[in-house]
């Protein structure tokens, strides 16, 4: 596994502007993670077992926090049940988690990530409320499939954009779904984001028992440049007729040794965040290259979302 100076040097197409005074990741004694939905909840309760730290995570919602804690209880329960932990281990990791509806309690994390749903304004104003309420050493890192993490950065700066104080904490970490099961994670920079950012986060990553990859800020930035366009190609090869639903996964599946194809990954994905990355993709780079499936587009305006809405291109 590559150390944080090695992925730094591996980052060598990364350009840094700004420097800042974060901790290092060995002090990160307190995470902090909003939004208990399907990543937050993932990346809270793997930070609880596997960096063993107190994570304070928030919700607007007190319904997503009831249920996302009754979801990381009952993973929990299947991970003694199948003796891959102890009961002692399940009681400290849960003992860990703690659910707040508040964004203030935030006040005392080292580092925080960010993973309430994909919607520019959504984010930028939570950024701008963390460089408020959070430690001025703590690390505030996005979760985001595809908005750029420049202009999540650029939030942070109370309109004093030449003033890095806060933009140069602000990095992306790209979690895979889901996140106890994928060792990947995209650490991602933007123009403002220090070097002792990018390491920390790199570092802390690791503790989480994460590979990391480094890329630089361009529209899908590795992960979904590469795999949303392979799923749009096959949205498309079911659209005009080139193969049916099970031929397009099942030589996928069969003939590049991936664990599902890529219309079963669509649903477990979600057809609408899918959707969403590929616009991102066409219409930052401009390149028709990129023009979402007329299908696709479909399926999200009749509600098909996929696995989370009980229909896509499977039933479930
Ligand atoms: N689902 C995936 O496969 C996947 C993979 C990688 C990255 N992501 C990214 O992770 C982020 C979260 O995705 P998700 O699938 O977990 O979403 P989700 O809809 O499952 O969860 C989002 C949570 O955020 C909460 N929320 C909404 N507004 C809030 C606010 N103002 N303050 C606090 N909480 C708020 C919601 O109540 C919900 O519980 C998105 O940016 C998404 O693009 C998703």
């Amino acid at each position: 596994m590559a150390s944080a100076r090695q992925a730094l040097r591996l980052a060598g197409r990364v350009r840094h502007f700004s420097s800042t005074a974060a901790r290092p990741a060995a002090e990160v004694k307190r995470l902090g993670v909003i939004g208990a939905g399907q990543m937050g909840l993932g990346i809270a309760l793997v930070a609880a077992q596997k960096a063993q730290v107190p994570v304070t995570l928030v919700d607007l919602s007190q319904a997503s926090l009831d249920k996302g804690i009754a979801f990381a209880e009952k993973l929990l329960a299947k991970d003694v049940s199948k003796q891959r932990i102890t009961q002692e281990q399940a009681d400290a990791a849960r003992g860990l988690l703690q659910p707040t509806t508040s964004i203030e309690d935030l006040s005392s994390v080292d580092f925080v990530i960010e993973a309430v749903p994909e919607i520019p304004q959504l984010k930028f104003d939570i950024f701008a409320k963390l460089a408020e309420v959070c430690p001025k050493h703590a690390i505030l890192a996005t979760n985001t499939s595809s908005i750029s993490i420049t202009r999540i950065a650029a939030a942070t700066t109370g309109g004093k954009p030449t003033d890095t104080t806060n933009s140069s904490r602000v990095v992306s970490t790209h979690f895979m779904n889901p996140v106890p099961v994928q060792k990947g994670v995209e650490i991602i920079s933007g123009l403002q984001t220090s070097p002792e950012t990018l390491e920390t986060a790199v570092a802390f990553c690791r503790r989480l028992g994460k590979v990391a990859s480094v890329s630089a800020d361009s529209p899908g930035f590795l992960a979904n440049r590469i795999l949303m366009p392979y799923i749009n190609e096959a949205v498309i090869c079911l659209e005009t007729g080139v193969g049916d639903r099970d031929s397009i996964d099942s030589i996928m599946k069969n003939g590049t040794n991936v664990p599902m194809g890529p219309l079963q990954l669509a649903d477990f994905i979600g057809l609408d965040t899918c959707l969403a990355i590929m616009k991102v993709l066409h219409s930052e780079t401009g390149d028709s290259k990129y023009r979402p499936s007329v299908l696709l587009r479909n399926m999200v305006d009749a509600g098909w979302l996929g696995k989370k809405s009980g229909k896509g291109f499977y039933d479930y």
